[in-house]
């Protein structure tokens, strides 16, 4: 099971330059939470500082009783074992295959031999969908794949904790997807704790236990993901419409003057650029059938319901609809399952998938370590290739690697 991550009255400058200050929030065990913020505002400076690799000036970061922040690196080095990462571009080592690249944090932090490192990390890449891919190079695979070949590096120390950053970037909405339904499909294998960080509207929408938003140098709000989708705060408002009308400017926040001259050609009816469809709540992704039920699922709902006095009233009708399509649709999921174990159908397909031929891209390639360490979050790397013609993993009931 996941570990509970406590982050305490944290704030993190670069010289005079505060990226945001006072974030206090709780990661539940085993439970997805998303971090939401429009770009620049930390989000990738926070999921480094909780695992350690940029110091805070103030407060703390609590993992498994210990507090990151003052720890001995000794201690540092253990507690990042607990932590599964997934950067933007998959921080994958360019000169190393994929095989390499996955078998990477077993070589460096246990003492496995190779046969038992070649078990895991082919496990891994079967997880992933990318079995018979092993031996390419990261510039000679897609963007899709090379962030689900990030994602099995991530999970070969079997982590409690899982960060990923930007899960949606450079891939398209169906790639999105599947990568979504992948992440709700290994919390639901392994109960690991999650965070996401994210601007994909669809992303905080569909696949959270609780969202957070970072905008104005602090954490705006954190809580059950129906808090925000039901907030009327501004802020949050606009940005799950994508709406140009609020706060949110182009590049940083916007004067009175601007706010008002949006509004004034909005009411005279020019578009503000989002979507109403996209407002309300929608059911939350469960795992694909077949799959064990979410643990998080039933903690979740007895954590919530402690707090719930405490919530604004609409996001207290909200939840407790999400309760009640939550059993029906966990019911039906295990009907799915059920119906497709009867009719043996589970076992059949997706074991190919990889076998596509890819066009391999030219660039890349020659990333070393320390480069890719030092690129990785950052968001700069590779670009996706169109050429590819990857496909993610179809999952097949009753044959997953457990814990
Ligand atoms: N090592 C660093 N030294 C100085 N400034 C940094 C460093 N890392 C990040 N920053 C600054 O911190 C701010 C937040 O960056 P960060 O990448 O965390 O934003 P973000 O919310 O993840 O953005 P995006 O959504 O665009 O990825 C930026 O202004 C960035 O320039």
């Amino acid at each position: 099971m996941g570990v509970e991550v406590s982050v305490e009255h944290l704030t993190k400058s670069f010289g005079s330059s505060t990226i945001w200050r006072d974030v206090t929030l709780t990661l539940p065990k085993g439970e997805v939470s998303v971090l939401l913020g429009p770009s620049g505002t930390g989000k990738s400076v926070f999921l480094k500082t909780l695992i350690g690799l940029l110091k805070p000036n103030e407060g703390k970061v609590i993992i498994d009783g210990t507090d990151i922040t003052e720890c001995s690196s000794k201690e540092l080095y253990e507690i990042r074992k607990l932590f599964g990462v997934l950067f933007q571009d998959g921080a994958l080592f360019g000169s190393m295959n994929l095989f390499d690249n996955t078998a990477f944090p077993l070589r460096e932090h246990t003492k496995k031999k190779e046969d038992e490192v070649r078990d895991i990390v082919m496990e891994k890449l079967e997880l992933v969908g990318l079995n018979g891919a092993e031996s390419k190079l990261p510039g000679e695979i897609s963007g899709g794949m090379r962030k689900r070949a990030g994602l099995a590096r991530a999970l070969v120390l079997d982590p409690e904790i899982i960060l990923v950053d930007e899960p949606d970037s450079g891939l398209d909405p169906v790639r999105t997807t599947y990568i979504s339904q992948l992440l709700i499909d290994i919390n639901a294998q392994i109960d690991a704790t999650m965070l996401i960080v994210s601007h994909n509207i669809n992303i905080a929408r569909t696949i959270p236990d609780n969202m957070g938003m970072l905008f104005r140098k602090q954490l705006v709000m954190m809580g059950p993901r129906e808090v925000l989708l039901t907030s009327e705060e501004p802020v949050i408002k606009q940005f799950l419409t994508g709406s140009r009308l609020g706060p949110i400017g182009m590049s940083e926040e916007k004067d009175d003057a601007t706010r008002e001259k949006e509004q004034a050609m909005v009411d005279a009816g020019h578009t503000d650029g989002g979507t109403e469809l996209s407002e309300g709540i929608q059911p939350q992704v469960q795992p694909t059938p077949g799959m064990p039920e979410r643990k998080a699922v039933a903690r979740r709902r007895e954590r919530v319901r402690e707090i719930m006095h405490t919530l604004p009233e609409n996001a207290q009708r909200a939840i407790e609809e999400s309760m009640k399509d939550e059993q029906e649709l966990e019911e039906k999921r295990q009907e799915v399952g059920d119906q497709l174990d009867e009719n043996g159908s589970g076992d059949e397909n997706g074991s190919d998938n990889n076998n596509n031929e890819r066009r391999g891209d030219e660039r890349g390639g020659d990333t070393d370590r320390d480069e890719a360490y030092a690129n990785s979050g950052s968001g700069s790397g590779y670009e996706p290739s169109e050429a590819n013609t990857e496909q993610f993993p179809a999952y097949r009931p009753g044959n997953h690697p457990g814990r």
